[in-house]
């Protein structure tokens, strides 16, 4: 009965209620039944009062039980009650835990909401890292601390032509270009080590050994103890900007139509030059080119055809400098400028304006061949010098342009120097220049001859034809002063064979005198020795005069014999074959070579008078011993020009020289002095003959 619950006992008492109710029910009809069966006899009684009787029992049985189920329900109701309040207790202390439990683990949630936002916030920044590090246009190279690669994105593959593979394990200098020097990478390494970083521009190579250029920045990358643990190199293709660059430098600075230095160009060079001949004590000279006409030509045939004649134009004025140190530029329409840079020789400044003015307007002369017509320009020149003439850039180009202004108020096709002295001396020179060119016609020239005796017997051997220039205006003008500018304008060439032809005509006249022969020397200038019809003119001139080869001698000067030392010896080899002497002159000046010398066999080394004039000195004298012994052993004789004493002819005696030159015997004579020396030498041979 304990263990039935109190459910169960309820529903067992609420039955036995029921089942009650219906003995009760059951009774009294029974009763009513008893009552009202007088008319059935006893034996319907007795049985009645039986059932009855079974009724109480039932009842009374029923009646026990619902007590005993009562005494139940009250135990078990009791003992509910009991449980109940332990239950609540115990509810009571789950819900406190429960409620803990649940506030910790929302707590715990809570924390492990954000680790897990946490982890994905960091997932997805590597990703981004990543994605960033392979989409980026800059190529990326990470090293270890040793310089290793270890890792590389894809722009670093196009960019450099290396993939990962070739790449990882090895250092990053294998895209070094070989254009730096090693300080910079030196430098490069000292930035990184002390800053941590280092930036700037770098030609690379790429794997197909193209150069490239590009922007590189490299980071070192430290842990908390400061120590690197790698560097992170980023790399930014900069070629396309260089072009871009070196475009917008070539537009800005070069003239398109003929790509020489534009204004801006020109004016940075001449800012350069001009502090650089301060400091080194040099000067400048600055030509400024206007085209004669030039529009004339624009108007008759057409604007591109005016373009092409600037570019020729351009192409000549190129061709005349000198590359190392000269410039030429555009400054605009039809104006050039040449810059002559480190003139070092003060004597020879002018000159040396002067004969590229010259060089440039003959050029400019030449015709032009466009488009099947020749067109012949002109061009006027103004000349201004550093530092007489201007100081700074702006002063040399307006005193340049005022010059050339004052030339074509002259007249076109000629040059003018800004200053009024060097004006004097140009014009002087350009009278020469033009009167040079009429010289020969106008039988302007004539020839001296400077006896040239045996130190022995003072007997006159030779002579050496000088020339001289009697000119209208100028007077009398020395071969210093113009066979400079015979050599510079070409003129040398027939200047020289006139010379040589009249020296060999002279000298066979003489023969054909009956005076004793002499042999003639003819100087040959650089020009003329190189020139290629030398050989057919020195023949030419020999049979014309049928003077005998022997009888000639040719006198070059030693710097010419030095410079191009093939070329010379086989030009004096094809002289000498034809049976004429060859004469090396001004012996000292210049710069020999004993071992070409030995190759040249020359016939005669003629010491020069700068030599001779130091004679006195103990060292001059040994000086002039040591060539004298050396031209000997060469097989070659000595001639002493210059000798202007006594002591220095006895000093030239006591060394073996051969031959003399000099004012101490003879200045140089006219054609007819020489005469009257060769009748009076003439006689004496007779008279020593009669003895
Ligand atoms: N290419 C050619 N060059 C020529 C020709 N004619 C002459 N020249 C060269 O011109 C230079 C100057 O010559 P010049 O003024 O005639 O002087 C010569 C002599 O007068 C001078 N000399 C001779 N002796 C003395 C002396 O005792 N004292 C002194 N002060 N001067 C003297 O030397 C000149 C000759 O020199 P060099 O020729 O070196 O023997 C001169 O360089 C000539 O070469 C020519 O036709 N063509």
């Amino acid at each position: 009965m304990q263990n039935k619950t109190k459910s169960t006992l309820l529903l067992e008492l609420r039955e036995l209620h029921q089942r009650l109710r219906k003995l009760e029910t059951e009774k009294d009809d029974l009763r009513i039944s008893l009552e009202t069966s007088t008319e059935h006899g006893d034996l319907i009684e007795y049985e009645l009062l039986n059932r009855l009787a079974i009724f109480r029992q039932q009842f009374e049985a029923l009646e026990q039980e619902k007590k005993d189920l009562e005494l139940s329900l009250q135990v078990v109701t009791e003992t509910t009650d009991l449980f109940q309040n332990e239950l609540l207790d115990a509810r009571d202390t789950l819900e406190i835990e429960v409620r803990r439990r649940t506030s910790e683990l929302a707590e715990n949630n809570l924390k492990l909401q954000a680790e897990i936002a946490e982890r994905e916030r960091a997932e997805a920044q590597l990703k981004l890292a990543a994605s960033v590090f392979q989409a980026s246009r800059e190529g990326i190279v990470i090293t270890d601390a040793n310089c290793h690669i270890i890792l590389i994105n894809e722009a670093f593959t196009k960019l450099t032509g290396y993939t990962e593979f070739e790449c990882l394990g090895r250092n990053p200098n294998l895209l070094k270009s070989g254009l730096h020097e090693e300080f910079f990478y030196q430098n490069m390494w000292e930035a990184i080590d002390t800053l941590g970083h280092w930036g700037g521009e770098i030609w690379n190579r790429r794997k197909n050994v193209e150069v490239f250029s590009c922007w590189l920045s490299i980071s070192a990358v430290k842990s908390e103890g400061q120590q690197v643990t790698h560097y992170i190199g980023i790399m930014t293709d900069n070629t396309h900007q260089r072009l871009s660059e070196q475009r917008i430098y070539q537009l800005s600075h070069y003239d398109a139509l003929t790509t020489l230095p534009n204004r801006a160009l020109f004016q940075d060079r001449l800012q350069v030059a001009i502090k650089r001949a301060h400091r080194e004590n040099y000067r400048l000279a600055l030509l400024f080119i206007d085209l004669d006409n030039f529009k004339d030509v624009n108007t008759a045939f057409s604007h591109p055809t005016g373009d092409q004649l600037l570019q020729n134009v351009a192409h000549r004025l190129l061709a005349c400098v000198n590359d190392d140190n000269d410039a030429v530029a555009r400054l605009g329409g039809d104006e050039f400028v040449v810059l002559l840079d480190n003139l070092k020789n003060e004597q020879t400044i002018l000159q040396n304006a002067a004969d590229m003015a010259d060089r440039l307007l003959r050029q400019l002369q030449r015709p032009f061949l466009l488009e099947g017509f020749e067109i012949f320009i002109s061009a006027t020149i103004g000349i201004s010098l550093y530092p007489e003439d201007g100081d700074d850039i702006d002063e040399l180009l307006k005193h340049a342009d005022n010059a050339m202004f004052e030339a074509k108020q002259q007249g076109r096709n000629n040059y003018h120097f800004y200053s009024k002295p060097m004006n004097v001396e140009a014009r002087k020179r350009l009278t020469m220049q033009n009167g040079l060119r009429r010289a020969l016609e106008n039988d302007e020239f004539y020839l001296c001859y400077q006896p040239q005796l045996d130190a022995k017997t003072r007997r006159v051997i030779g002579a050496e034809a000088l020339i001289r220039w009697q000119h209208p205006q100028l007077g009398l003008i020395s071969p210093n002063d113009f066979i400079p500018l015979a050599e510079s304008t070409g003129l040398i060439i027939p200047i020289g064979e006139w010379a040589l032809r009249i020296a060999c005509e002279q000298n066979k006249r003489w023969q054909n005198e009956g005076l004793p022969p002499i042999r003639v020397a003819v100087n040959l200038s650089v020009r003329q020795f190189y020139h290629q019809g030398l050989l057919s003119s020195i023949n030419a001139a020999l049979q014309q005069s049928h003077l005998d080869p022997r009888w000639l001698e040719l006198e070059i000067t030693e710097t010419l014999a030095m410079t191009s030392a093939d070329k010379t010896l086989k030009k004096i080899q094809a002289l000498q074959d034809l049976g004429i002497s060859m004469a090396i002159d001004d012996f000292g000046t210049g710069y020999s070579s004993l071992n070409y010398l030995k190759q040249f066999s020359l016939d005669i080394l003629k010491i020069d008078k700068s030599f001779i004039g130091d004679i006195h000195s103990t060292s001059g004298k040994a000086l002039i011993s040591t060539i004298i012994n050396m031209a000997h052993s060469l097989g070659m004789h000595v001639t002493a020009e210059g000798v202007e004493t006594l002591e220095q002819l006895e000093e030239l005696e006591t060394m073996a020289c051969e031959y003399i030159q000099g004012f101490i015997f003879y200045k140089p004579l006219l054609k007819e002095d020489m005469q009257q020396l060769l009748i009076r030498e003439n006689s004496k041979i007779v008279n020593t003959l009669s003895q």
